[in-house]
C-alpha cells in the first residue's frame, strides 16, 4: 500500500497536453560549475557508491545516518536567486494541516510560466538530471515533481519516509533568509532500526539561501522539518522529487499490538466514589444515551467528583514518564505503571489504556499500519488540563475518514470533562502536534506548559 498524505502528491506526466504558448519568456538557469566538471561527477558517482563521505568545494556528500548531499551556491546567479524568490512569493499559498504537517503550498508549479520559475524547473528535470542519474547509475524520469512550500511561525512537518511510488531521490532547494538553528526548521535525519523503524535525529540541516539538499527515497530515509520558531521570518523551499524505480523495500513494520486487558465488573462504590452524582441519574443516563446513540460522541462536563479531580490532578505531579515512539507514529510521554500512586491506580484502564502527557513536540500521526487494523471502538478521553490550554496549542484529537483526509470531529482538551467518542472501521485519530505556542511566557523565560490525559479504548 503506497503511504497516504504526503506534502505533494504524486504528479503524472501530462504527455498528451500540447505546450501552451505564453507571453513570458523562460530564464536560463546556470547551475553551479561543480555540476558540469565531468571529474566532480566521477568521484561523487564513486563515493556514494561505495557510501563514503566526500567533499570537493561547495558539494558535500555524507552518509550518515543515510546518504545526502548538500549543494550550497547551486544556482550560478545571485540576480537569478532573487527573482526566483520574488516570483515565488508572489503565488497563490494555501494553509496545508493534518496529523503530519502544518504549513503553505503554492500553486503547482508544473504549469506556472514566470520565467524563473519555469528556468529552474528546465534546469533542475533536464541538465541537473541528467547529471544525477548518472551519479546514481540510475535512469531517472524526466517526470516534473516540484512544489513550493512556506514555513512560519510553528509550523512543523513531522518524521516521515518520502515513500510513494517512483519517488527515487527528494530535493529540497532553500530560498530563506540568513538562518540559525535557534530558528526551528531544521531538516532532521533520523537513524533506524534493525526493523527500519526512526530512532533517533542524528544531524539537523540548518537551511541556507541558495543550499540544494538530495537524498535517496528508501526503507531509512527518515527525516523531519522541525517546528519553525521564528515569529519574523519565512523558510521558503522548492521541493520535490526525481522519479525512477524505487529501492526495494521490506515488508512493512507493524510493531506489536497493544495488550487488552478485560473489562472490569461494574463497581458502584467506585462510581459512587468517584463519579459526579449528576451522571448517577437514572433519567439523565437515559437522556445521554439517547444523545450518544444520535451523535456517536458526547462530551460529560465535570466528570469527576470536585475533590477527586483535585486529588488526581495533584497526584500527577508525581509520576514517572516513558516517551513513546516510534517518531514516524507517535511522540507523547506515557506514565510509568508502577510509579501510579493509589488514587491514579483506581482508574488504570479496563481494556486499552494509558495516562499521557502532552507537551511541545507532542503528536500522534495516522500510520498505515494503525490504518488496516482500524476496528469498531469506543475512546474514552479524561483530560487534566488546566483552564488555559488553548486549541491553537496543538494537542487536540482529530478524527478522520480513513483513505479520504475528510476531518469528521475534532475533540479539545477541556478539564475534567469526559469525551465518549463511538468510531467505525473507516474513522481514524490523530493527536495534532503541541507546538511552541504551548510554552508559556514567564518573565522572559519560556516555560513548558503540559497536559495530560486519561485515554482509553474500549473495542467490541
Ligand atoms: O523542507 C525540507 O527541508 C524537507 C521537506 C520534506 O521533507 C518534504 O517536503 O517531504
Ligand atoms: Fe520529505
Amino acid at each position: 500500500m503506497a503511504s497516504r498524505r504526503r506534502p505533494a502528491d504524486s504528479v503524472k506526466t501530462d504527455k498528451k497536453k500540447k505546450k501552451k504558448k505564453t507571453t513570458t519568456s523562460e530564464e536560463t538557469a546556470e547551475l553551479c560549475s561543480l555540476v558540469g566538471d565531468e571529474q566532480v561527477k566521477k568521484s561523487v558517482q564513486e563515493a556514494w557508491s561505495q557510501r563514503t563521505a566526500h567533499t570537493q568545494g561547495d558539494l558535500e556528500l555524507d552518509c550518515q545516518p543515510f546518504p545526502h548531499c548538500i549543494i550550497k551556491n547551486f544556482l550560478g546567479s545571485e540576480t537569478f536567486v532573487e527573482n526566483l524568490q520574488r516570483e515565488l512569493m508572489e503565488l497563490n499559498f494555501h494553509e496545508k494541516s493534518n496529523d503530519l504537517y502544518k504549513f503553505k503550498q503554492s500553486d503547482d508549479l508544473k504549469k506556472r510560466t514566470e520565467p524563473h520559475i519555469s528556468g529552474l524547473r528546465a534546469a533542475l528535470f533536464g541538465r541537473f538530471r541528467s547529471w544525477l542519474g548518472e551519479v546514481l547509475q540510475v535512469e531517472l524520469e524526466p517526470v516534473v515533481d516540484i512544489s513550493c512550500a512556506k514555513y512560519e511561525y510553528t509550523d512543523v512537518l513531522l518524521c516521515h519516509d518520502d515513500e510513494l511510488e517512483g519517488r527515487r531521490v527528494a530535493f529540497i532547494l532553500y530560498l530563506v533568509p540568513p538562518w540559525q538553528s535557534s530558528d526551528g526548521g531544521t531538516l532532521d535525519l533520523y537513524t533506524t532500526d534493525s526493523s527500519f523503524q526512526p530512532q533517533s535525529i542524528v544531524k539537523s540541516l540548518v537551511p541556507s539561501l541558495n543550499t540544494l539538499v538530495l537524498f535517496e527515497v528508501s526503507p531509512v530515509s527518515f527525516h523531519q522539518v522541525s517546528e519553525v520558531l521564528t515569529r519574523d521570518k519565512c523558510r521558503l523551499s522548492l521541493s520535490g522529487w526525481f522519479h525512477g524505480p524505487s529501492l526495494e523495500r521490506p515488508p512493512r513494520h507493524r510493531g506489536p499490538p497493544i495488550p487488552r486487558s478485560p473489562h472490569l465488573p461494574r463497581d458502584e462504590t467506585l462510581l459512587l466514589e468517584w463519579v459526579n452524582p449528576v451522571y448517577l441519574d437514572i433519567s439523565y443516563q437515559e437522556q445521554i444515551q439517547e444523545e450518544f446513540e444520535d451523535s456517536s460522541e458526547i462530551q460529560l462536563k465535570g466528570f469527576l467528583k470536585e475533590e477527586k479531580f483535585k486529588e488526581v490532578k495533584e497526584a500527577l505531579a508525581q509520576i514517572q514518564w516513558t516517551k513513546r515512539g516510534p517518531p514516524n507514529k507517535r511522540c507523547y510521554e506515557a506514565a510509568t505503571m508502577n510509579t501510579l500512586p493509589q488514587c491514579v491506580k483506581l482508574s488504570t484502564p479496563m481494556c486499552c489504556g494509558e495516562l499521557r502527557r502532552w507537551s511541545n513536540g507532542g503528536y500522534t500521526l495516522l500510520h498505515d499500519t494503525e490504518a488496516s487494523r482500524a476496528e469498531y471502538a469506543l475512546d474514552l478521553v479524561l483530560p487534566f488540563c488546566g483552564a488555559d490550554w488553548q486549541s491553537e496549542f496543538g494537542g487536540f484529537t482529530c478524527y478522520v475518514a480513513n483513505e479520504e483526509d475528510e476531518e469528521l470531529l475534532t475533540v479539545y482538551p477541556e478539564d475534567n470533562s469526559l469525551a465518549l467518542v463511538y468510531r467505525d472501521k473507516e474513522t481514524l485519530k490523530f493527536v495534532k502536534h503541541v507546538n511552541h505556542k504551548s510554552l508559556s511566557d514567564s518573565e522572559n523565560s519560556l516555560t513548558c506548559r503540559s497536559f495530560y490525559d486519561f485515554s482509553f479504548v474500549y473495542y467490541e
